[in-house]
């Protein structure tokens, strides 16, 4: 488990999804991003290499989690990636069992487990995090994390899907989420990131 992970629970922790350049890196690490991830997933405008996700996780410092964001791929493929990225957790998006989090749980990554399904508590399938996210992740459309009928998981989770620096402590008052992660609500355009967003979307987080 990683450092920020182990932090005050009064502190929200921010993750921001989507990184693909020094840019990118330096205005994550300077609003106080807990988490930065790496799409490795295909299809995505987000999507980098497993050579360019080092080159960008070496910039990140050792308190912050660096995570390799996938969906639907192999254990091998994760692996593989994880392993020539550097990336110290893993975040898994597509129908992925138990057996594929205790197949990786071995390497000592940190899990994410990414779910649009109502999810009684985290840790049922062997992750460290669970993640609330939209049906259609990376898409920047929220679900309805607002409506009455809402029951946050036990446990620690984080919130997905459509926040931005004008919905997302709202958000947080109403979920009661332990966190938050954010991609195309921090974005100029599809897939770039901007860093007056992202900071501005941290100080909303933190209630700033
Ligand atoms: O960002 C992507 O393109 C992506 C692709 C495949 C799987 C997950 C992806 N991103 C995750 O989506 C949510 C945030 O989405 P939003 O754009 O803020 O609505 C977050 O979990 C990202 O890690």
């Amino acid at each position: 488990m990683s450092d920020a992970m182990t932090e005050d629970d009064a502190d929200v922790f921010i993750k921001i999804c989507g990184l693909r350049t020094e840019r990118d890196v330096e205005a994550a690490v300077a609003a106080g991003a807990d988490a930065v991830g790496f799409v490795f997933a295909p299809g995505s405008p987000r999507t980098v290499d497993a050579a360019t996700a080092r080159r960008l996780a070496a910039l990140v410092p050792a308190g912050v989690l660096t995570v390799g964001v996938f969906r639907g791929q192999s254990v091998e493929e994760v692996r593989r990636f994880a392993e020539e990225s550097g990336v110290r957790g893993v975040q898994l998006h597509g129908e992925e069992g138990p057996e594929h989090y205790a197949a990786l749980r071995a390497e000592g990554r940190t899990l994410l487990r990414a779910t649009a399904e109502r999810v009684r508590r985290c840790g049922e399938y062997g992750e460290d995090l669970l993640l609330l996210d939209a049906p259609d992740p990376g898409s920047g459309k929220p679900w309805n994390w607002g409506s009455a009928d809402f029951t946050a998981p036990e446990g620690r989770w984080l919130l997905a899907g459509g926040l931005n620096p004008s919905n997302v402590h709202e958000a947080l008052k109403a979920t009661g989420a332990w966190g938050v992660d954010v991609s195309s609500g921090v974005e100029s355009e599809r897939g770039v990131k901007s860093p007056a967003l992202i900071h501005a979307f941290a100080q909303a987080a933190r209630g700033r």
